[in-house]
């Protein structure tokens, strides 16, 4: 769903599978999904399911490019939307299952072979209102469009296994047996998250987080209240028939039901509005900018916040958006020119270079890094089985050494909000504090209560200046929060 600005991390993506063309096989193997015009909803599904399999794109990114312009009625999109993304989300679940019906798990078959067996089973076992023949022939025919030779026989033997015997509910184990796997298969997520959660947060709200996990997120809308004020645009829009109410936190928030096709509506090709969770409302909150401020965005793109800090500063000061990547920055610059704003300023840079040009000068700081998307799992069903637990190794070096170049900006009393969409405490927390503990007594955590709406103001954590949000707890993305202040 790439509806949000905060869509995509930037985290270092997975690389993409080393599968030589003829293995892979299908007549659409290591082409990009984006190349190709789906005949319908399923077929669309299955190429965004396969392209995220064997390149570096998640299925709501190859998903959304090739509805883009793919002229389906919207029935077929929304059937699309639903394969592709309860298929990303369920998938060990189904690969556990179908390993059985394939004898051999289905990471070892071609990849237009499991898609398609993947694409089947969800049909068959989670989908009522598509009768079972109807799932078996319409993925053998996607594989016999994109697959190997011989994998129309080998995916109609399996799927009709697959719907005779139905899913193995009787092998999962029960919970007062083994609750990770029972959790892990039930809720399908992998086991090393649901590990962690449960040492974390216990069995009940460890359920709760992967239910949350597994629903769709709200559509979120920023107003840009230079343009727009919010009553009055929410109004607007109930008279076009969009379901819509206020946000849970913020002023400048808006919920609007789904069924809205993001770019299409007017009030956002006009400039009234930005879709974005809630929780990225909330880092700008914290940091506070005012007009006439320098303030430093060390990894702006796509400038969801970059652009909310402009428009809180009433487009008066300067906003340096700076990321590493150039052709990210472009949707900065696309975005600051639909909002009408001219206070940002694009520079393609690594945010750790900063110093060299900004040491000591900045008022405001925001550091909204590069992490591993799990606090964003609802929005990016396949991202669960895609992370491992040595990511989060490799991200928390390279976010220390971002916060420490965003802080050595910071002019004495300037204001630092460093964020994650993330729940990760080796992300998050340890990263914060381990600057701390370095930076002697030069930085110091800022109390959030003051600066946050009063819902949030007793979360743990507040006081010691960090806050953590949770989709189960908040309805809101996983964010976390921290802010520190120069003191000398
Ligand atoms: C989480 S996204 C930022 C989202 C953005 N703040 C917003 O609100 O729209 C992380 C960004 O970090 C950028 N990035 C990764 N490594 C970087 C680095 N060393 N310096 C600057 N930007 C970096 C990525 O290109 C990506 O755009």
């Amino acid at each position: 769903m790439a509806i949000t600005g905060e869509g995509d991390r930037g985290a270092p993506r997975r690389r993409p599978l080393a599968v030589p063309a003829r293995r892979a096989g299908g007549r659409t193997g290591g082409r990009r999904a984006g190349g190709i015009r789906p005949a319908g909803g399923r077929e669309a599904a299955f190429l965004a399911l396969l392209a995220a399999e064997t390149g570096p794109v998640y299925v709501d990114q190859a998903l959304a490019r090739l509805l883009e312009g793919s002229g389906l009625p919207a029935r077929e999109r929304a059937l699309a939307t639903e394969l592709a993304y309860g298929v990303a989300r369920r998938q060990g679940s189904l690969d556990w299952a179908l390993a059985r019906w394939a004898r051999r798990p289905p990471e070892r078959l071609d990849p237009p072979v499991r898609v398609a067996l993947r694409l089947g089973a969800y049909q068959l076992w989670h989908l009522d209102r598509i009768p079972d023949h109807a799932a078996v022939a319409e993925s053998v025919e996607l594989v016999r469009r994109h697959g190997p030779g011989y994998a129309a026989g080998f995916v109609n033997a399996v799927l009709r296994r697959a719907a005779r015997h139905g899913f193995p509910h009787e092998a999962v184990p029960g919970a007062a047996e083994d609750l990770e796997t029972h959790l892990a298969l039930t809720l399908a997520h992998p086991r090393w998250l649901v590990r962690r959660w449960l040492e974390r947060l216990g069995p009940e709200e460890t359920r709760r987080l992967l239910e949350a996990n597994n629903r769709i997120p709200p559509l979120s809308a920023r107003v840009n209240m230079l343009r727009a004020d919010p009553r009055s645009l929410a109004a607007a829009l109930a008279a076009q028939g969009v379901a819509v109410e206020p946000g849970r936190f913020l002023p400048e928030a808006l919920r609007l039901g789904h069924g809205v096709s993001p770019a299409e509506l007017e009030a956002f090709q006009q400039g009234a509005l930005t879709w974005q969770d809630e929780s990225s409302m909330l880092a700008v909150h914290v940091l506070d900018p005012r007009p006439g401020q320098l303030v430093l965005d060390v990894a702006a793109a796509p400038g969801g916040k970059s652009t909310h800090m402009a428009e809180r500063m009433g487009d008066r000061g300067r906003v340096v958006a700076c990321d590493v990547d150039p052709g990210r920055l472009e949707k900065v610059r696309a975005a600051a020119r639909r909002l009408g704003l001219r206070s940002v300023e694009p520079l393609a840079l690594d945010g750790r270079l900063l110093p060299e040009r900004f040491a000591g000068q900045a008022d405001r700081v925001l550091a909204d890094v590069p992490c591993s998307g799990l606090g964003v799992i609802a929005r990016r069903p396949d991202l669960r089985w895609r992370k491992t637990p040595e990511d989060l190794k490799a991200l928390a070096a390279l976010q220390g050494e971002l916060l420490r170049a965003a802080a050595a900006c910071l002019k004495p009393g300037g204001v630092l909000v460093y964020s994650t969409c993330t729940t990760e405490p080796e992300e998050n927390q340890q990263v914060v504090e381990g600057f701390l503990r370095e930076g002697g007594d030069r930085f110091a955590a800022v109390d959030l209560r003051p600066r946050l709406p009063a819902p949030l103001r007793d979360e743990p954590g507040t006081e010691r200046g960090w806050l953590q949000l949770w989709p189960h707890r908040h309805g809101v993305d996983g964010f976390f929060i921290a802010c520190l202040q120069r003191r000398r």
